[in-house]
């Protein structure tokens, strides 16, 4: 077991889903995968190993916010020998051509976090990206399922609830998609580590537009996710 995950080696598949929300790990195992056996409770944020299509998967709860994805991050390729991390979430879209329930894949993560910061001295602004096989794979399974997907950049931030919006709208003027917590540490430590990583989203809210997902629409477009999901992990 590693400090955050109560896995044995070999517990988790080299693959891994990585939902912000452990009830959401939860719900993909008992919906998609099979034979699911939990490897974790750990603080709640639990872990699943199953087959999808005859090949082992995991899924994992990673927590809110770049802090909490880092350390789940980080021991599953550290301690787990973790090869790919695909991060399925929420997020508020500002691109006002987005609609609810609207899939994105994150080619780029810009964020207000100092994690990078940090580790370049406030020397170089880091650009997290999205490896590229994974991104290629995900837009082919999107496109043989017949969900449309949006590619671009979105903005990794600290804060769910911003006192800036005008930064919002900057963002946006710059093409930036939509706002969510955790993909450009995930990025990062990915690259860091040697491991593929990739961030899938799906539009639970509009900030602009003040819209928000009911739980029918939020099932129906998390499920369309998760299949892109579990689709480009085994490819
Ligand atoms: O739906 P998840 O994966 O948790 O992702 C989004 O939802 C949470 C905020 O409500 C943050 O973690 C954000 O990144
Ligand atoms: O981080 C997030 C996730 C969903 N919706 C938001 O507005 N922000």
């Amino acid at each position: 077991m590693s400090v955050h995950i109560g896995g044995k080696p070999g517990d988790i598949a080299e693959r891994v889903l990585l939902p912000g929300d452990p009830m959401r790990a939860k719900w993909i195992a008992e919906t998609f995968l099979e034979d699911a056996v939990c490897y974790t409770q750990v603080r709640g944020m639990l872990g699943f190993t199953g087959t999808y299509q005859g090949e082992r998967v995991s899924v994992q709860g990673s927590g809110m916010g770049m802090p909490s994805a880092s350390i789940y991050t980080h021991e599953l390729i550290n301690e787990y020998g973790v090869k790919s991390v695909i991060r399925i979430g929420s997020c508020g879209a500002l691109a006002m051509d987005l609609n609810l329930g609207d899939v994105i894949a994150a080619i780029g993560s810009a964020t207000d976090s100092n994690m990078n910061r940090t580790r370049f001295d406030g020397l170089v602004d880091y650009a997290p990206v999205a490896d590229f096989g994974l991104l290629r794979t995900a837009v082919e399974a999107a496109e043989a399922q017949g969900t449309p997907i949006r590619v671009g950049p979105i903005l990794a931030a600290d804060a769910f609830y911003t006192d800036r919006p005008d930064l919002y709208d900057s963002l946006a003027d710059y093409g930036v998609l939509a706002v969510e917590m955790e993909s450009a540490a995930i990025y990062t430590i990915a690259a860091r580590y040697g491991a593929k990583a990739l961030t899938i989203l799906t539009v639970s809210d509009h900030i602009k537009r003040g819209e928000a997902m009911d739980s029918a629409q939020r099932e129906q477009g998390f499920s369309n996710m998760v299949k892109i999901g579990l689709a480009t992990a085994i490819a």
